[in-house]
């Protein structure tokens, strides 16, 4: 059954030298358009989350990174309408290039307790706390 549908998606936290966090704006035409999320993606059939995460980067910020920069922090479990959301959650300090938002509405760095000042997924809410503990 569609509601049951298990949803395999991958997401990152940049984190920077001042250990704030990239989030991004969920654009217009888009599910919860205007929320402010994680960067990443649906992992496609076959494609390893990691895989996945460094494609999405590429493809969303036009950044490059290598899975030994990927560090799982948390994930997130959440029931969605359209299906079960299952999200790990890594953390990546080091990258090539500099972020912009190709796919997005905005970027922003923000430090990890103003995280909670916007919007953002209802799945997303425990990976802040993560996130705080964390940095
Ligand atoms: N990337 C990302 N997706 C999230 C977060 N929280 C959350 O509930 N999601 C949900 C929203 C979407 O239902 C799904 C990811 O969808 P998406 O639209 O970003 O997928 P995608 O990048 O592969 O884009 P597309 O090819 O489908 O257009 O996960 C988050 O922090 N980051
Ligand atoms: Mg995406």
């Amino acid at each position: 059954m569609s509601e049951n549908k298990l949803l395999l998606v991958v997401a990152c936290a940049l984190v920077d030298a001042d250990r704030r966090v990239l989030i991004a704006q969920r654009p217009e035409g888009k599910a919860m358009a205007g929320l402010w999320e994680f960067p990443g993606g649906k992992i496609e059939p076959g494609e390893t989350p990691e895989a996945a995460l460094i494609r999405e980067l590429e493809e969303e910020l036009g950044i490059s990174t290598k899975e030994a920069c990927l560090a799982p922090i948390s994930f997130a479990s959440h029931p969605y309408a359209h299906g079960h959301l299952l999200m790990p959650l890594y953390a990546c300090r080091k990258w090539q290039g500099e972020p912009v938002a190709r796919e997005h509405t905005a970027l922003k760095w923000v430090r990890p307790q103003a995280l909670r000042d916007y919007p953002m997924p209802p799945a997303d809410e425990p990976l802040i706390a993560a996130l705080c503990d964390l940095l």
